[in-house]
């Protein structure tokens, strides 16, 4: 298979326990279609992305067995417990295509709708030259307080250099699988992909991304993101950044 640009990597196996209700967040409907499809059409509508592999849950019978969309492939793994175990199942697959290890992935949660193309680009230039990949992050702009016995505050937090990871998450195919497989025979949970890195030493670079890239995780922020996706697909996006 081609590799000459970078991968979608989308781990849609979760079951949105915070969320609730019977439908996996995943395929709740936003716009018109499942928070899925946004999620896969924003990667796939970047012309440096070649194609996307979609790790869904065992016995998912909502997934419409796309194999093409816009054009470009779309592959499908069986996800794993963990997001990290969907993503590493999704790189597999990769490799088990013939995907090159030095090949770039964005790996995008499917819970978040509302990505914009313009991200895309920005992280893939950030994480062509790091060396060590790149993230979409946000810098903290609130005060923060530890909590203490019950509800009492225990302290203020300084909030300077802290940055809130968003995704997608891009690096080296090879490299984050290593990563990856290495987190998990340390047994250490990670959240993210940057964190994998982290855990063997290297120093993903932090890029600005937009706030309005939210990951839906209780029903507020499903009614947060119709807004910003309606918003920005009716006005265009009046929001510039540096
Ligand atoms: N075993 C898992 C767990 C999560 N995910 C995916 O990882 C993304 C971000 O995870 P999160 O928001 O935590 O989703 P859930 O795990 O579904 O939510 P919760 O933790 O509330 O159950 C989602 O697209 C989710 O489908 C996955 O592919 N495999
Ligand atoms: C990867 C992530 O979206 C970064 O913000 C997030 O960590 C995944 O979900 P969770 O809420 O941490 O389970």
């Amino acid at each position: 298979m081609s590799a000459a640009g970078a991968w979608a990597v989308v781990p849609a196996a979760g079951r949105g326990a915070r969320f609730g209700g019977e439908v996996p967040k995943q395929y709740l409907e936003l716009d018109g279609q499942p928070l899925l499809f946004h999620a896969i059409d924003a990667l796939l509508s970047h012309p440096g992305v070649t194609g996307v592999v979609v790790a869904l849950a065992a016995g998912d019978e909502r997934w419409p067995g796309w194999s093409t969309r816009m054009g470009k492939p779309v592959l499908r793994c069986t996800g794993g417990s963990e997001r990290a175990h969907s993503v590493l199942a999704a790189l597999e697959t990769l490799s088990g295509e013939g995907v090159d290890d030095d090949i770039l992935v964005l790996v995008h949660d499917a819970a978040r709708p509302n990505l914009d193309t313009r991200d895309i680009g920005t992280l893939l230039e950030a994480a062509a030259s790091s060396g060590d990949g790149a993230i979409l992050a946000a810098p903290v702009r609130d005060t923060l307080k530890r909590a203490g016995a019950g509800d009492r505050i225990a302290s203020t937090e300084p909030r300077e250099h802290l940055w809130r990871a968003l995704t997608p998450q891009a690096f080296r195919l090879g490299a984050l699988a290593q990563a990856l497989r290495q987190a998990e025979a340390s047994g250490l949970a990670v959240t993210d992909e940057a964190m994998a890195m982290e855990h063997v030493g290297a120093h993903p670079r932090l890029v600005e991304g937009r706030e309005d890239n939210i990951k839906v995780t209780t029903p507020a922020d499903l009614a947060l993101a119709a807004h910003l996706l309606t918003r920005r697909k009716g006005a265009g996006s009046t929001t510039e950044y540096p």
